[in-house]
C-alpha cells in the first residue's frame, strides 16, 4: 500500500517519518521547494526531537521520499493524507484554501481508487466538501473515499506522541475505508475509535477548546490565588489529585500560545456564530488567555514603576520549550508592551532565535548565550521554561544582576529554591519572594565558580 502525505509541516513530516518507520512506503509532497529540498538531503526544517534521525534512517531504507510534483507525488498513492495548514482567516475562522487545493490537487492527479485522509483541523463539513471537490476535478474513473482522522500530537514530542497517543480517531461514512486506516494504524498499537465524520471534526476542535479551557480556568485561579495569598501550584496539585480532574493542564503562567489552541478556539467560535449558537465560555476563554500574556508586564510597571530605559532580558521565546515554532508565542506580545513602554530588550532562546528574529518587533536586541542577555540587566523575565532557562536563570540572575529581580512566567522555581538566592521573585499566582538583603545567601559568586 502506497501512501502520500500533502504538506510536509509539523504533522505531515511527523505523520510521514512515523509512517515509513512502521514499514510503510510513504512519499511527501510540499509546494515548498526550499523545504523540499532540506527534506530530500536528509535535514528538518524543523527543531522536533528525534524526527531527524528516524527521518534520515527511513529515507537510507527507501522507505520515505519528498517531491514538489503533485504528479509523481500521487500518481501512485492508495491512500493520501492531507496535512496542510488551516491558519486562522482576518475573520477569526479557520482559512481552508489550502485544503481545498491539495483536495483539487488530488482530484487532478491520482490514477486509482484511493483513499483521502484529513489529518488537517477542519471545521464541520470540511471533509463533505474535499470529497466532492476531488470527485469534481478527477480525470478518471476513480472511486475516492474520504476519512477524518484528526491529529493529536503536541509540539516538541510529536514523535513521542505519533507512538504512544491516548487514541487514533477515525471518522468514516464508509467502513471499509476506516478498515483501511485502522490496517494502516496498526502497528502503533494505539487504541482506535471509529465514529461518524463530524464527530471526528467535532473530536479535535472539543478537545483542543477543552484543554485551552483548563488552562485559561487555572489561570483565573492563579489570579485569585494572589489576591488571597493563595499558592496556585498547591491548588493545581489539591484539584489534580481528584481523577475527575486530572492533573495535566493546570499550570498557570502567561496564558496559551501555539499554531493551534488560539486558532481553534478562535474557528469553533465562528463555528457556533455560524450555527447561531454563542460559545460565551469559550470567548471568555479566549479573552482571559488574551489578558494573560502581558500579567507580567502589569506586575513590573507595580513594583518598578516606569520601565523607560530599563534593560529587559527575555528569556524563551518559542510558545513552549522543545519547539522552535513562534506562532501565537506570549514572547511577541510581551515583547511589543515592553517596546512600547520604552524598555530596551535583549532576548534569548536557546532553539527559536533564528524565527523569533523575523517575528518580535523591530529594535529587540538577541544574545547567543543566556549569560549575555542576563548580564547587564536590570530585570529578567522568564517566558519559555526550556530545561537550560529553568537551570540557569535564576543563579546567572543572583551572580550578574546588581539587584536581582526575576518575573517569571512559568513559575519554575519553588519558594524554597528562590530562598537559596539573593533574588526578588516574582511569579504567576503566587506570593513574591523579597530576599532578605542583610542575610547571606547559599550562592555567591566565589562559590560558584
Ligand atoms: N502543529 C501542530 O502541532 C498540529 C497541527 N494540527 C493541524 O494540522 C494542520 C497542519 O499543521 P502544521 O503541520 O502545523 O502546518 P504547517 O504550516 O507547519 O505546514 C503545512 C505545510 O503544507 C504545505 N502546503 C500547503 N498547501 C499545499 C499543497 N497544496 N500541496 C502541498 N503542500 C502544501 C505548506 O508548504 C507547509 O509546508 C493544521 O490544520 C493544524 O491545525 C493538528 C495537530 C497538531
Ligand atoms: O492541535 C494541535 O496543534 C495540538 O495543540 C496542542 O499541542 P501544542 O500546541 O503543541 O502544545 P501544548 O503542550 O498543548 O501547549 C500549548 C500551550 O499551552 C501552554 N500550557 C500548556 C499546559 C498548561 O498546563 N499550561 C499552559 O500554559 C503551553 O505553554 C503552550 O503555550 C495539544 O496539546 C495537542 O493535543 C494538539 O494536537
Amino acid at each position: 500500500m502506497k501512501i502520500s502525505i500533502i504538506g510536509t509541516g509539523y504533522v505531515g513530516l511527523v505523520t510521514g517519518v512515523c509512517l515509513s518507520e512502521v514499514g510503510h512506503h510513504v512519499t511527501c509532497l510540499d509546494i515548498n521547494p526550499e523545504k523540499v529540498d532540506m527534506l530530500s538531503k536528509g535535514i528538518s526544517p524543523i527543531y522536533e526531537p528525534g524526527l531527524g534521525d528516524l527521518m534520515v534512517k527511513n529515507m537510507e531504507a527507501g522507505r520515505l521520499s519528498f517531491t514538489t510534483s503533485h504528479i509523481l507525488g500521487l500518481k501512485e498513492a492508495d491512500v493520501v493524507y492531507i496535512a496542510v495548514g488551516t491558519p486562522q482567516g482576518s475573520d477569526g475562522a479557520a482559512n481552508l484554501s489550502y485544503v481545498y487545493q491539495a483536495a483539487r490537487d488530488i482530484g487532478r492527479n491520482i490514477t486509482r481508487d484511493v483513499v483521502v485522509v484529513t489529518k488537517s483541523t477542519v471545521p464541520l463539513g470540511t471533509n463533505h466538501k474535499v470529497k466532492q471537490l476531488i470527485t469534481a476535478n478527477l480525470e478518471g474513473n476513480h472511486c475516492v473515499q474520504v476519512v477524518s482522522n484528526p491529529e493529536f500530537l503536541r509540539e516538541g514530542s510529536a514523535v513521542y506522541d505519533a507512538f504512544y497517543g491516548d487514541r487514533i480517531v477515525i471518522g468514516a461514512d464508509c467502513p471499509e475505508a476506516a478498515a483501511v486506516i485502522e490496517e494502516i494504524n496498526k502497528p502503533f498499537g494505539i487504541p482506535v475509535l471509529k465514529t461518524s465524520i463530524s464527530s471526528a471534526e467535532m473530536i479535535k476542535y472539543a478537545s483542543n477548546a477543552f484543554l485551552a479551557t483548563k488552562i485559561s480556568f487555572i489561570n483565573e485561579i492563579a489570579n485569585l490565588s494572589e489576591k488571597v495569598g493563595a499558592d496556585v501550584a498547591e491548588v493545581a496539585k489539591g484539584m489534580g489529585q481528584d481523577a475527575r480532574i486530572g492533573s495535566q493542564f493546570l499550570k498557570a503562567g502567561i496564558g496559551y500560545g501555539g499554531s493551534c489552541f488560539p486558532k481553534d478556539t478562535s474557528a469553533l467560535v465562528r463555528i457556533s456564530e455560524e450555527l447561531n449558537h454563542d460559545f460565551h465560555l469559550l470567548r471568555s476563554v479566549m479573552e482571559i488567555n488574551e489578558n494573560q500574556k502581558t500579567v507580567l508586564v502589569e506586575k513590573a510597571v507595580e513594583r518598578l514603576g516606569s520601565l523607560e530605559g530599563k534593560r529587559i532580558a527575555l528569556l524563551g521565546l518559542a510558545f513552549k520549550p522543545e519547539t522552535d515554532d513562534m506562532r501565537e508565542a506570549a514572547s511577541i506580545a510581551v515583547a511589543e508592551k515592553l517596546m512600547e513602554l520604552g524598555a530596551e530588550i535583549i532576548a534569548y532562546d536557546p532553539v527559536a532565535a533564528e524565527n523569533a528574529q523575523r517575528i518580535l518587533p523591530e529594535g529587540v536586541l538577541f544574545a547567543a548565550q543566556i549569560e549575555e542577555a542576563v548580564k547587564d540587566a536590570d530585570v529578567v523575565f522568564i517566558l519559555t521554561d526550556w530545561k537550560e532557562i529553568v537551570e540557569k536563570a535564576l543563579i546567572l540572575s543572583s551572580l550578574f544582576m546588581k539587584n536581582p529581580i526575576i518575573f517569571d512566567g512559568r513559575n519554575c522555581y519553588t519558594e524554597k529554591e528562590v530562598k537559596k538566592y539573593n533574588v526578588e521573585y516574582v511569579s504567576v499566582g503566587r506570593m513574591p519572594v523579597i530576599p532578605n538583603r542583610e542575610k547571606e545567601f547559599e550562592v555567591t559568586l566565589a562559590a560558584s565558580f
